[in-house]
């Protein structure tokens, strides 16, 4: 399956201005070199350890075998159920990569105690767990490590033998792990997360779940040569051209629309997004990623602010400004961390840090620490607690709530943004009020499902420029459950990270519309007939 991007209209225009220019400063075979000094001097302490992406797709092969002789031992002892730990870079890729293989991997990626819950229902007798962090300190994967090493003993099985640990070396969890036993396997401490695909945080957990790793990384270094190549017709600078450099009416298009149109991949925009909105999205600038499908009310709303990217099966020119990409997983992994960190030399932004994400971190901590002191709601409607930051409310119904929240979208440049504090494996009907918004305001809407999304499009939305009005839902799980070892609970924790992100967007001047939902169901039904 080649690799392929086609633009038409503007963006074809916007490419055919800006690719002489990155050719000539041969921004292609340098990022293949790793060469750390394209986006500016005050990039360069993180660009010079951050670059070894570029080579992971051979890197990494020699980590196939274990990772298989490991499946085999698991499987041979009738283990063949596979939950991992980890958020943001530590589990989107290995999500879509097992989604697209059509294996089973349970995703545990949130602090909802319903989530949680769900996960640990599973048969322990059958189930290995890997818990994946870079940095070893990210609260909610310690969090999950702590629920599964009790689950298993309480069961019975020695945890030493089911949980397996993916960090980077020098790491605080891999000195535990270590010290505790586990089997551990270090990832490139080169490599961000969101550029970590191809590392043992991608293939370790999609290998033992069953994906084919050794054809993933194959098809990666199959393009190895094209994306390096400083030619014009190198798809890595065609498509980190027109990202950065599509036209609209108020300046360039800032809001990314990835559109899955017929592509073999799943969910292919849930790790696109993270790439993107957490290279981009700082200093007030910054490209908005929209996952999007080809019915949604944004590719039929004549938005001048958004570029549309079809992801196909065979890319075909669009009409209108559109582009389109086609190509293997491990391909378009490559393809996007190139256009990514081309488009961020282009925007003038360091596409390896993420500074406005340890803001909420520090905040939800702070709000752990002080979690007796809930602010009362503003009013109650229809079970549903009412609070507003940043933003004026007259009336006392859900409805003056939503209307009030929507009057501050700006017609021109402003999005919504959905966070979701729930369990999507048991309300995913949550995800449908970005539709239900997406036609109501004919503007653009993202969705993510939270503590998830602030390992991801956190950043951008309060990073990037300030468009955004943000709605988070919240809900009481049925169960809470406390973290071994800790003095707070799943349901505590994730409270004081919904709680901790408000205060820090309020700050910045952000518009935050929070609704919490007595019942998650009943509420988000609640929440559309409101809309
Ligand atoms: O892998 P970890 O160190 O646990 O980090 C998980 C995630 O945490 C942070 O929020 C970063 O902003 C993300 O880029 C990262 O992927």
């Amino acid at each position: 399956m080649p690799l392929k991007v086609v633009v038409a209209g503007t963006a074809a225009a916007a490419v055919s201005n800006t690719i002489g220019q990155l050719v000539a400063d041969k921004v292609a075979s340098r990022i293949a070199a790793k060469d750390f000094t394209l986006w500016g001097k005050e990039a360069e302490a993180e660009s010079s350890i951050r670059l070894g992406w570029v080579s992971s797709a051979f890197d990494s092969a020699p980590l196939v075998d274990s990772i298989l002789a490991l499946k085999k031992e698991f499987n041979d002892k009738g283990v063949n159920r596979f939950v991992l730990c980890g958020m943001g870079g530590s589990s989107l890729a290995p999500e879509v990569i097992t989604r697209t293989a059509g294996v089973d991997l349970v995703v545990l990626d949130s602090t909802d105690a319903d989530q949680v819950g769900a996960a640990l229902a599973g048969d322990l007798a059958k189930t290995a767990v890997i818990v994946s962090s870079k940095s070893g300190s990210t609260v909610e994967t310690d969090s999950q490590k702590r629920i599964f090493e009790k689950a298993f003993t309480d069961a019975g099985i020695d945890k030493t033998d089911r949980i397996v640990v993916v960090t980077d070396p020098g790491s605080p969890m891999e000195a535990a792990a270590k010290a505790d036993g586990y089997r551990v396997f270090n990832a490139d401490p080169t490599v961000g997360g969101r550029y970590s695909a191809l590392t043992a945080f991608g293939i370790v957990p999609s290998g033992l779940a069953g994906a084919d790793i050794a054809e993933l990384l194959k098809q990666a270094q199959e393009v190895a040569e094209v994306l390096a190549s400083d030619s014009e017709e190198n798809p890595g600078l065609i498509l980190g051209a027109a990202l950065a450099r599509t036209p609209g009416e108020m300046g360039n298009r800032d809001k990314i629309g990835i559109v899955a149109d017929g592509t073999h991949i799943v969910g292919f925009g849930d790790w696109a997004e993270q790439l993107i909105a957490e290279s981009t999205g700082k200093l007030s600038k910054g490209v908005l990623p929209v996952v999007l499908d080809p019915s949604s009310a944004e590719l039929h709303s004549g938005l001048a602010d958004l570029l549309a990217v079809h992801v196909q099966a065979d890319a075909k020119p669009i009409s209108g400004d559109a582009v389109s990409v086609s190509g293997s997983l491990g391909a378009q992994f490559m393809l996007w961390e190139y256009a990514t960190v081309v488009a961020s030399r282009l925007i003038g932004i360091n596409p390896f840090d993420q500074p406005d994400v340890e803001s909420a971190k520090i905040a939800a901590r702070g709000m752990l620490e002080q979690r007796d002191a809930v602010i009362a709601p503003m009013f109650t409607d229809n079970q549903i607690e009412v609070r507003a930051t940043e933003l004026q409310i007259s009336g006392t119904s859900v409805v003056d709530a939503v209307q009030a929240f929507l009057s501050n979208l700006d017609d021109d440049e402003g999005y919504v943004s959905i966070h979701a504090y729930l369990d999507r494996t048991s309300v995913p009907e949550a995800a449908e009020l970005r539709d239900l918004l997406a036609n109501k305001t004919r503007r653009p809407v993202t969705f993510g499902w939270a503590p998830r999304f602030l390992h991801s499009t956190g950043q951008y939305h309060k990073g990037g420029p300030r468009q955004g009005v943000y709605l988070q839902i919240i809900s009481q799980a049925k169960q809470d459950i406390a973290v071994p070892g800790r003095d707070f609970s799943f349901g505590e924790l994730i409270a004081s990270q919904a709680a901790g992100d408000a205060k820090v967007l309020g700050a910045l001047g952000r518009p935050v519309l929070t609704l919490t939902l007595a019942d998650a169901k009943a509420g988000i039904q609640a929440i559309k007939n409101a809309i």
